[in-house]
């Protein structure tokens, strides 16, 4: 194996080598750079660099807190975006994802911001769509895993990699809201909490509302992301930032003259605060912590602690399990042959259970044409008897009827008759007295 370490003397021997190899049209190793497995790390670096960098971040925040303002000042870029109104009747989500770049670097960010978080007068559920919307994430990135054909080369991971919790500079604790919210996500995603709008408070009440938030997120058991210190080379750096939590931050993408020089601040009357002075803000703590130092290990958290806890709870909610009842091995084919049998035979219940139903209903229907029948016949019945009457009523007028003609035809008869008679003697008597 080649050292670096190569003194002089040797060095022109591998000269002639050099160019000895050269000659013969072989294959030669420069003098400079990197031999055997130390190049390891550059392999990753220029891989890395070659497929570019992916950031998922979340903005939890009242409408008009400083959100996008914050995300321009961190990228140093403006990211256009639309300002939310306060009368959304539910908190939605804003997703947006763009392609940044800065030297050779290029970084894939997706940002997710709330959007008419805290305008609404019943906020107890304010919560769940960011639940739900970083549920979902782990959902998605679970269904890949499980493909048979899985293309992770292409695949969009949008699960969150950190939530940058935006607090109201009120100076006083902590709102219902906030802890509700921090509350239910803290065990799905890596919170940063930050003090917005930090200009807007005195240095004195700053340092008391601190504390005061991060003794109400011990009391509450909310779990915030911890910087690691593992790592010797940023456990120092990382260990004094814990003390700085929540980080008070001001964003500002406008370039403000102080003295000779052109810096990223917010004028005001009586001076300038600019974004980039740790004295003035803990902007430079919070792009340090989230962009320099810890990017890598937000996304690691999020793989290994995050998601490998949805994925767990998901797989145990199924039935699957890695040891049986006897605390032995169990294997996935024996899960599998399990749960399918339990399948077939809850297919057998249901089936069951259908055919009974089915069963029962038509017994009931049976019962039902029946009765409908009966009632059918007796009224046939009925009718039938009415129509009988009828006809016998009937068949009676008629006879009366007849007799009355036949009697009718009789009397006239016998008074035509009785008229002839009366003409003939009539007659008899007018040619007597004649
Ligand atoms: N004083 C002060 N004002 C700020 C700060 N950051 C942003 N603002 C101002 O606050 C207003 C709202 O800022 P945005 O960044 O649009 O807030 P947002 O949370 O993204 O707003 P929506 O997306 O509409 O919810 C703008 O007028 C900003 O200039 C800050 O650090 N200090």
């Amino acid at each position: 194996m080649f050292s670096n370490d190569i003194s002089y003397s040797n060095q022109n021997i591998f000269t002639y080598f050099f160019f000895k190899q050269k000659e013969d049209n072989i294959r030669c190793l420069t003098m400079f750079g990197h031999f055997g497995f130390e190049c390891l790390p550059h392999q990753l670096v220029n891989r890395s660099i070659q497929q570019g960098f992916s950031f998922n971040l979340l903005c939890v925040g009242e409408t008009g807190i400083g959100k996008s303002t914050l995300i321009n000042t961190l990228f140093n870029t403006n990211l256009k975006d639309k300002k939310s109104s306060h009368f959304y009747p539910n908190v939605e989500l804003k997703i947006q994802t763009y392609d940044l770049q800065e030297s050779n670097v290029q970084l894939k960010l997706t940002v997710v911001k709330t959007v008419g978080y805290g305008d609404q007068i019943n906020k107890e559920a304010s919560y769940q769509p960011i639940v739900d919307y970083i549920d979902a994430q782990f959902e998605a990135y679970l269904q890949e895993e499980l493909k048979i054909k899985r293309s992770f080369v292409d695949y969009h991971d949008s699960r969150i990699h950190v939530c940058l919790y935006f607090i109201s500079p009120t100076g006083h604790s902590l709102k219902s809201l906030d802890l509700s919210t921090m509350k239910s996500i803290g065990s799905k995603v890596n919170i940063i909490p930050l003090i917005a709008k930090a200009d807007t408070i005195s240095k004195n009440d700053l340092q008391k509302f601190k504390c005061k938030i991060m003794s109400e997120l011990v009391s509450n058991d909310i779990q915030i992301y911890q910087f690691p210190t593992y790592d010797e080379t940023t456990a120092q750096v990382n260990t004094s930032m814990k003390g700085h939590l929540p980080f008070a931050v001001a964003g500002s993408t406008d370039e403000v003259k102080v003295g000779k020089r052109m810096v990223r601040g917010r004028q005001y009357p009586w001076g300038v605060i600019q974004v980039e002075n740790e004295n003035h803000c803990d902007f430079v703590k919070l792009r340090d912590m989230l962009l320099c130092t810890n990017m890598e290990d937000l996304k690691e958290q999020t793989h290994t602690l995050h998601y490998e806890r949805y994925r767990c709870c998901k797989l145990q909610r199924i039935g699957f399990t890695d040891v049986g009842p006897d605390n032995q091995p169990v294997s996935f084919q024996e899960i599998y042959e399990v749960k399918r049998q339990e399948f077939y035979d809850q297919c057998q219940r249901e089936e069951e259970v259908l055919k009974q139903k089915f069963m029962q209903r038509v017994k009931e229907k049976e019962i039902t044409f029946k009765e409908t029948e009966k009632e059918l016949q007796d009224k046939f019945e009925q009718l039938k008897r009415v129509q009988q009457e009828e006809t016998i009523k009937l068949e009676e007028e008629k006879r009366q009827l007849e007799e009355e003609i036949i009697n009718f035809y009789k009397m006239k008869s016998g008074s035509e008759t009785f008229q002839t008679q009366g003409c003939t003697s009539i007659k008899k008597d007018k040619e007597r007295k004649k």
